[in-house]
């Protein structure tokens, strides 16, 4: 190579070391010194791994002394290159700076300069970075996006409403599924969605302080989301790392007792700027005009705060109409704002359901129930929208969605509220009951009369609560040496069956913790029977080992004895008998215990036991429930209801279970109401509800388009590749599973996603349900996106250099095959990806700046390429530079129209969605003067801020390729 004193190279393998400057040469070496490194290197000169670097008009250089010059042209002179140009920070024109004045600590970032440096990357790189960019801008642009990455199966309805309520902006719903039909799974699928899209980057999580792990886990376990648990002592921790402890995490769960409990906690709690907040069991949320509960209060205040709400509840309305309205008033207070409007309303679904019903089924609409609309969206011209509906245009279908959409916005709780059933989405096993009459001890029989006699101040209800638990009673009167167990009837039965059934795993439910930790012991002592208790007075950890016993397959507890609160949100499908000890005075809180086992994943007909007692408050109950509302074979939706207006009554027979007069009529007459109400509810609001919660069709069809991309091929093969670049090993362990583990040439020393010992990973769904140990690696999973993210972050890949054998060519032929990228810079939560994410654009010009992109397929032609050498690379960029540098720029007027066009297309999109938005609001504000100017004006300011970001768009060179051809 002619090298001269004074030239600048750079090292092709220690590009660290910046710009060198040949400062000695002989016969066979030369000497570069590297003044960034102050090192020197010795090369041989007819072999050596350096490229020459020189610049070319257009370029920005650095001199020694900072300043920076926009070259204008080079000139050469005794091998030296002089530069001349303008400089940039006094504006002086024709200032030449000479190469050895060049600054040192030259870094390329440019992927072009990179490579007229000599910096090449590997060829199989440059495949993988062109692929990963098409596969990153097609993941955001799938309607799934988010949906498809957790270990679950896949279930339409919760499909539906995650896909619903996490596209959109700041959702705030309530998800009032019935009990064990996957709210958390809906939830986490929802929080799942915002995160991917950046419309949520912080969110907090407040559950009933016994659910708190269970949501770790499985956040963590379902959907790879890493949450940090506060409790007191984390608060104390976190103190000392910031002000606003909150701020420390961006995922934060926390129990709705920890936030009630201190005011400044509670402070900073609101402060902390969450995007999403997600309540758990929100029925605990009770609200009356005068007497708001502290916990209303307080999520309230945070709620406030927080632009995207979820609240989750099995039983909306358990305690009472208003405190159901509350809620809702919580989540949109235009919406829900005068609680009589509300309760009016409820009574008059029936025609809107006929209505929606009749849209969705998609046949033509008769006059009168196009007048039936008509009436119903009364303030609105809606004609136009009825036609185009009834028409056989291609309009129809969008027509008819947007009358439902109308519809369901003027009438009821849609939009905010949520809820399937049991009947709606089919697919659950059946439940049996068996009740078990067993004689009143007489033990029982006389203390139950004294403390009649005693108590006799007591008013009909206190009474009425007391005469459930007989075994309580008769302690009370026994003291510590009373001894119930050892004579009643139900203890006998229970271990007599638990020890005839011993291969039978069993959920012992009674109202009190006492009761269970006396049956334990009893059980134990004389059955030897393993069985584990769950109650109040037992720390989180400590209930978490219970039921981590309990669910141990073999060698783990045959019983779980859980009081009332055991019942709220657990997971126990694996059991298929539950045992009622006792029978709690709340047709909800009977649904949560049965809701234990009858949850998604239970695979028997579920087996519920009721041993109880004659001639008790016990035997009235059984009756009321099974004969008055079915309570326990079906889930009941009008318990609630019957319960309030039926209440004095039933308190009298519960609290004198000896007088039953009446008590058959009464339970016919619950009966029949309990038919009525359930035909009205099925008929009316219910029917209504689940129309747009379980999301039909579509749904299905949604979680078949999932489906179909699960075991994704491409995902494989890019994955497959991907770790062989960033140095993963890969085993096959069969069964559809791989072992990965760190290599000790990782391209970064410590992958995120990829603990030290390693990880088995599957790419099947079915495999990653059954198997705990298997991570499920979809295009969602952390491995991959981090993946994604190195590759494109950094430069690999950003060049190489290619052979092409084609004798049909001249030898030399160069061809440029380009990546450019079209993006647009702006805040996350304006989800601008939605509309245009990073897009590459791929050219492959020739000498003339033909593009022959749209006859040669990237895969196929790159399959024809074959690689070089980094000497032989070397060589050629120095040969082709000139040449090369002419076609870019050929290439840069075509990129600006191909980016023109991607950018107005993503701008024509984002205006018609964004635009559509506001039309919704704006219309229903016509119906409704309580939607705000301000949040009209927020989603315009939202569109317009888009579309500035989209202005503002433009495009870079990603990564390029010289393509020689040769015929060898
Ligand atoms: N799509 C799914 N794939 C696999 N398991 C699921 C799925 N959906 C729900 N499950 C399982 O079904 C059970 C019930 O789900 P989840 O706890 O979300 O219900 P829930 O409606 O919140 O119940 P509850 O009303 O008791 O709080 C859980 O064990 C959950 O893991």
């Amino acid at each position: 190579m002619p090298f001269t004193p004074g030239q600048r190279w750079i090292s092709d393998t220690e590009s660290e070391l910046g710009l060198g400057t040949v400062v000695a040469l002989d016969a066979r070496t030369v000497t570069l010194l590297f003044p960034a490194t102050g090192e020197n290197r010795l090369y041989a000169r007819n072999d050596s791994p350096v490229t020459r670097v020189m610049f070319n008009p257009g370029d920005t250089i650095t001199s020694h002394e900072g300043w920076q010059l926009k070259v204008d042209s080079v000139s050469e002179e005794k091998g030296l290159l002089s530069y001349t140009g303008t400089r940039l920070d006094t504006g002086e024109t024709d200032v030449t700076l000479r190469e050895v004045m060049l600054d040192s600590k030259l870094v390329f970032s440019k992927p072009q300069d990179r490579l007229f440096a000599g910096q090449l990357d590997r060829m199989d790189r440059f495949a993988l970075r062109y692929r990963a960019r098409q596969y990153q801008s097609q993941q955001y642009r799938q309607s799934w996006s988010g949906l498809r990455g957790m270990r679950t199966n896949l279930i339409p309805h919760q499909l539906h409403i995650a896909r619903d309520v996490g596209t959109r902006h700041a959702p705030r719903v309530l998800l009032a599924d019935e009990v064990g039909l996957g709210k958390t799974i809906e939830a986490g699928m929802i929080i799942h969605q915002q995160l991917l899209s950046g419309a949520a980057s912080r969110v907090l999580i407040v559950v009933p302080e016994t659910l708190q792990h269970q949501w770790l886990v499985e956040m963590l376990r379902r959907f790879n989301l890493r949450f940090a648990l506060f409790d007191d002592d984390r608060y104390t921790e976190a103190q000392h790392e910031s002000d606003n402890p909150f701020e420390t995490e961006q995922l934060v769960i926390c129990s709705l007792d920890f936030v009630r409990r201190n005011k400044q906690r509670l402070e900073q709690l609101s402060e902390a700027m969450w995007d999403l907040l997600v309540v758990d069991e929100a029925h605990h949320l009770v609200w009356s005009t005068d007497a708001p509960s502290r916990e209303y209060q307080a999520i309230e205040q945070i709620a406030s705060q927080t632009p995207g709400v979820l609240l989750l509840t099995a039983t909306p309305e358990q305690l009472g109409m208003e405190s159901h309205f509350a809620r809702l008033r919580l989540l949109d207070p235009d919406r829900f704002h005068d609680f009589d409007l509300f309760v009016e309303e409820q009574q008059h679904f029936r025609p809107v359901a006929d209505a929606v019903a009749l849209l969705l089924k998609g046949e033509r609409l008769s006059d009168e129930s196009l007048n039936a609309i008509s009436d119903l969206l009364g303030e609105q011209d809606v004609e136009p929208l009825l036609q185009t509906a009834n028409s056989e245009h291609d309009g129809s279908d969008a027509a008819r969605r947007e009358l439902i959409n109308m519809l369901m916005d003027r009438h009821g709780t849609s939009r905010v509220l949520f809820r399937n059933t049991r009947g709606g989405v089919k697919g659950f096993p059946q439940r049996e009951l068996h009740t078990i009459r067993l004689p009143l001890p007489t033990q029982y029989q006389t203390a139950i009369k004294v403390s009649g006699i005693m108590s006799s101040r007591q008013s009909q209800e206190e009474r009425a609560r007391d005469m459930l638990y007989p075994e309580q009673i008769y302690q009370t009167f026994e003291g510590d040496s009373g001894t119930w167990w050892n004579f009643d009837p139900r203890v006998e039965w229970l271990m007599g069956w638990l020890t005839s059934h011993r291969s039978q795993k069993v959920l012992v439910i009674c109202s009190r913790a006492d009761t269970a930790l006396q049956l334990e012991q009893v059980l134990r002592e004389r059955e030897g029977i393993r069985a584990a208790v769950f109650h109040e007075g037992m720390s989180i950890i400590e209930r978490d080992r219970a039921a981590a016993w309990f669910a141990e397959e073999d060698t783990g507890a045959q019983v779980l004895l859980c009081s009332e609160i055991g019942s709220e949100g657990r997971n126990f499908q694996f059991a298929s008998h539950l045992v009622m000890f006792d029978l709690p005075f709340n047709p909800d809180l009977l649904e949560q215990r049965i809701g234990r086992l009858d949850r998604i994943g239970q695979a028997h007909d579920i087996q519920i036991h009721i041993p109880y007692l004659e001639k008790t408050a016990q035997s009235v109950l059984v009756r009321w429930y099974h004969e008055g509302l079915d309570a326990f074979e079906h889930t009941c939706p009008t318990g609630r209801a019957i319960y309030d207006s039926v209440y004095p009554q039933l308190i009298g027979y519960l609290a004198n279970p000896d007088n039953m007069d009446g008590f058959d009529p009464l339970i016919a007459q619950c009966r029949e109401q309990h038919e009525a109400l359930k035909t009205q509810l099925e008929q009316g609001r219910d029917r209504l509800l689940e129309l747009h919660s379980n999301g039909g069709e579509q749904a299905q069809q949604l979680a078949e388009e999932i489906a179909a991309q699960d075991n994704d091929i491409q995902l494989v093969n890019f994955a497959m590749n991907l770790f062989d670049i960033i140095g993963i090993n890969q085993d096959d362990r069969g069964d559809n599973m791989i072992v990965l583990t760190p290599s000790d040439h990782m391209l970064v020393p410590d992958f995120p996603g990829l603990p030290e010992d390693g990880c088995t990973i599957t790419f099947d769904r079915d495999v990653a349900l059954s198997r705990e140990d298997a991570q499920f690696v979809t295009w969602e999973h952390p491995i991959i996106r981090n993946g994604l993210d190195l590759i494109l972050s950094g430069d690999t890949g950003s060049n190489a250099i290619s052979l092409l054998k084609n004798k049909a060519l001249p030898v030399g032929t160069l061809l440029l095959e380009l990546v450019y990228v079209v993006e647009a810079q702006a805040p996350k939560q304006l989800q601008l990806h939605r509309f245009l994410p990073a897009t590459p654009v791929r050219m492959l010009l020739d000498k003339n700046g033909a593009n022959l992109a749209g006859q040669v397929e990237f895969e196929s032609f790159n399959r024809q390429l074959s690689a070089v050498n980094r000497h032989t690379g070397s060589k050629l960029v120095n040969a082709m530079q000139q040449d090369a540098h002419a076609i870019l720029q050929l290439a840069e007027p075509q990129m600006n129209e191909a980016a023109r066009q991607l950018i107005d297309a993503a701008r024509a999109e984002a205006d018609e969605k964004l635009s559509a938005e506001y039309a919704r609001l704006e219309a229903l504000k016509a119906v409704n003067p309580n939607i705000r100017d301000d949040e009209l004006e927020a989603i315009e300011y939202n569109r317009q801020q888009v579309l500035e970001a989209l202005d503002q768009a433009s495009w870079r060179l990603d990564a390029l390729r010289p393509i020689v051809v040769t015929h060898q």
